[in-house]
């Protein structure tokens, strides 16, 4: 058996296609352009990746993109008063803090310093518990991607048995949260779950979120499972260059799963997409709009 490759990078180009006319009509109806504000605080190579591509396809879908780069050693006090800046500014209707942040600076702290409404990342306090009370939130951007594949896939996930692999804030637990809402029977699995390979396999849908390089193999995966490979891990080849893998075991689970993400070019590509979708509905709601069709969890 072959699995299906789902392709998160024409997925996601899709996404941000609609984002554009969104953002067209908004502009018409509105006379003004949503914009996103994005802040990166230190030299991270991978960070500054992901900041320029936020950029330039922030300005692709017709939005504004303000960015701020700050110094590694910028005070805590100083990354706190450029948000409170963003904040009050009129212009900004999403703001983003780039993570990791340097190891001086409280991460909790600053995430809640941004404004609940323009919390495009969902990372709000106000936003965690809103979305884990069913109520309208900002979703993360990386689960609210992967629950659009898995739409797209099966449409209905109602009585699914749904397997998320890792308990972070920032994927694992929203995951689970989202899956829930569709109506799945949800099992978080972690470092410290008995038999973790037996529980896997009971997934109809399998979420890996771990950080662990190629950790679940062919034979945790159910027959006919789909795999939402979140990881995104650099590893040394033997010729000594380094490759991107993910959680999942690639090869051996397109023997055995009905369909899988591929790592680069699955659920990756669907983090920004989705951070521009969150930025269109945070400037809808910011003018009472309805959310925009098909962009929200
Ligand atoms: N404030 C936030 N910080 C971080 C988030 C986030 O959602 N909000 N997520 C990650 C990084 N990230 C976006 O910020 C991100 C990661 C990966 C990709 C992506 O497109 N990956 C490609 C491969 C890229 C490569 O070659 O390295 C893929 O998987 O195909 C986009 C965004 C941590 N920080
Ligand atoms: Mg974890």
């Amino acid at each position: 058996m072959t699995a299906d490759v789902i392709d998160g990078k024409a997925f996601a180009a899709g996404i941000r296609a609609r984002v554009a006319e969104g953002v067209a009509a908004f502009k018409a109806s509105q006379g003004f352009t949503p914009g996103l504000a994005v802040v990166l605080v230190g030299e991270d190579p991978a960070s500054q990746v992901y900041v320029r591509n936020k950029h330039r396809q922030t300005l692709e879908a017709g939005m504004e993109s303000f960015e701020h780069r700050l110094p590694a050693d910028t005070p805590q006090a100083d990354i706190l008063a450029l948000v409170e800046k963003l904040n009050a500014d009129p212009a900004v209707n999403g703001i983003l803090v780039q993570l990791p942040l340097p190891d001086h600076v409280d991460a909790d702290l600053v995430i809640n310093s941004v404004s609940a409404d323009k919390d495009v990342d969902g990372f709000h306090i106000s936003n965690v518990g809103r979305l884990g009370a069913g109520l309208k939130a900002m979703v993360p951007c990386t689960p609210l991607g992967s629950l659009m594949l898995l739409r797209d896939r099966h449409g209905s996930l109602s009585g699914m048995n749904a397997v998320v692999l890792g308990r972070s804030n920032i994927v694992g637990k929203p995951m689970a949260q989202l899956l829930l809402k569709d109506s799945c029977t949800v099992t978080i699995a972690h470092s410290r779950t008995k038999d973790i390979e037996a529980v896997c396999r009971g997934a109809d849908i399998l979420v890996a979120a771990v950080g662990r390089p190629e950790m679940v193999r062919g034979s945790w995966i159910r027959p006919g499972a789909t795999v939402i490979d979140v990881g995104i891990n650099r590893i040394e080849t033997p010729e000594g260059k380094t490759r991107l893998v993910g959680d999942v075991h690639f090869a051996e689970a397109m023997e055995v799963a009905g369909a899988v993400t591929p790592v680069p070019g699955g659920v990756g590509p669907m983090t920004i997409a989705c951070l521009l979708a969150n930025t269109l509905t945070s400037a809808h709601r910011s003018v009472g709009l309805p959310d925009p069709e098909g962009l929200t969890a």
